[in-house]
């Protein structure tokens, strides 16, 4: 059995104490591998409590000692530092630029032409067209680059799995009665510079801070499939889900247009195209205009990325009274 089985079955017996004392002193000992599999526990703060600095230097120990997968994980924290003390953009970009594989030089060259300014944020403004005042729904064209769209779809494509919310009653999880679409939602180890970079031009477009964001996601609908009328914002939530901002990643299919019927409105993106949309009315609670549906598509398949931003950065201290 390797380190990572050992320490699974460990801690699937509660037996936490002695996984973490054989995680440390394999670390001590120069094991990269304890270091990788202790920085994941520290993002999960499953077993043990979160504390996303100390990850980031558990990641950049594990490559330290010779643990090359770590590069991916450790690249995503340093580009978004998310619930850290800071964030290193520069410092992404060389852990990307150090790490031999295929994904990794793709992200490179796709980061290069973005021409991003030394903080990783975009070098130009956005202006929209105004599609709808009320509620407000803006467009952005071409707001991804054709290349952009299909690196996306190539990274969500195997997270891809049939959408669930949690049950209000037995907290399990459920097959979403409200989309039958699959989705896949990015960690905070996976939103790797390229993709952290499509977040801050989502953030600047949107007025926002990428803290703001929940994490992004990839829908795929095939035939026959849609995400019935339903409100974003979220009732009595404290930091409500202010706008929601969707990108077309492929426009090979039939229907699957999004429909606000209080307004009648009706839109589909080309490749690239953005739709930006505010949830709330100024008491911070659905507004009733700008309930949507993901129309039934038609024929293909209808792939989008999709953002919920909130009123305020998002808490990422973790589950509280975990041990270590
Ligand atoms: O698929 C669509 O067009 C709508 C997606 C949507 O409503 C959402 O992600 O909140
Ligand atoms: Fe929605």
């Amino acid at each position: 059995m390797g380190l990572a089985e050992d320490v699974r079955h460990l801690t699937d017996s509660e037996q936490l104490d002695r996984a973490v004392t054989a995680l440390r002193s394999q670390l001590a000992e120069g094991n990269g591998e304890a270091a990788f599999i202790l920085a994941y526990w520290r993002v999960e703060g499953i077993s043990i409590r979160r504390d996303l600095d100390e990850a980031t230097a558990l990641f950049r120990r594990a490559v330290e000692l010779g643990y090359e997968a770590a590069r991916g994980p450790l690249a995503a924290m340093l580009a978004h530092g998310y619930g850290q003390s800071r964030r290193d953009w520069q410092g992404a970009l060389q852990q990307l630029a150090s790490y031999r594989e295929p994904t990794a030089t793709r992200h490179a060259r796709l980061i290069d032409a973005m021409q991003l300014d030394p903080e990783g944020n975009p070098g130009r403004s956005f202006s929209p067209e105004i599609l709808c005042r009320d509620p407000l729904v803006l467009v952005f064209r071409e707001f991804l680059t054709r290349r952009e769209c299909k690196s996306l779809v190539e990274l969500a494509s195997p997270a891809l799995r049939r959408s669930q919310v949690v049950h209000p009653q037995t907290g399990q999880l459920v097959d979403d009665p409200i989309r039958n679409s699959s989705s896949a939602a990015f960690t905070l180890t996976e939103e790797t510079p390229f993709l952290h970079a499509i977040n801050r031009r989502i953030a600047a477009a949107s007025r926002s801070r990428p803290e703001q964001g929940e994490p992004t996601q990839v829908l795929s609908y095939e035939a026959g499939q849609e995400y019935k009328l339903h409100h974003d914002a979220l009732p009595g939530e404290q930091n409500q889900r202010i706008q929601t901002f969707l990108i077309y990643l492929n426009e090979d299919y039939e229907g699957g247009e999004i429909h606000f019927p209080t307004p009648n409105l009706r839109f589909r993106g080309n490749t690239g195209d953005a739709l930006c949309f505010s949830n709330v009315s100024a008491n911070m609670q659905p507004a009733r205009n700008a309930a949507h549906a993901g129309l039934p598509v038609v024929a293909g398949r209808k792939i989008i990325l999709s953002k919920w931003i909130r009123r305020s950065p998002l808490d990422l201290t973790g589950p509280a009274g975990l041990p270590y």
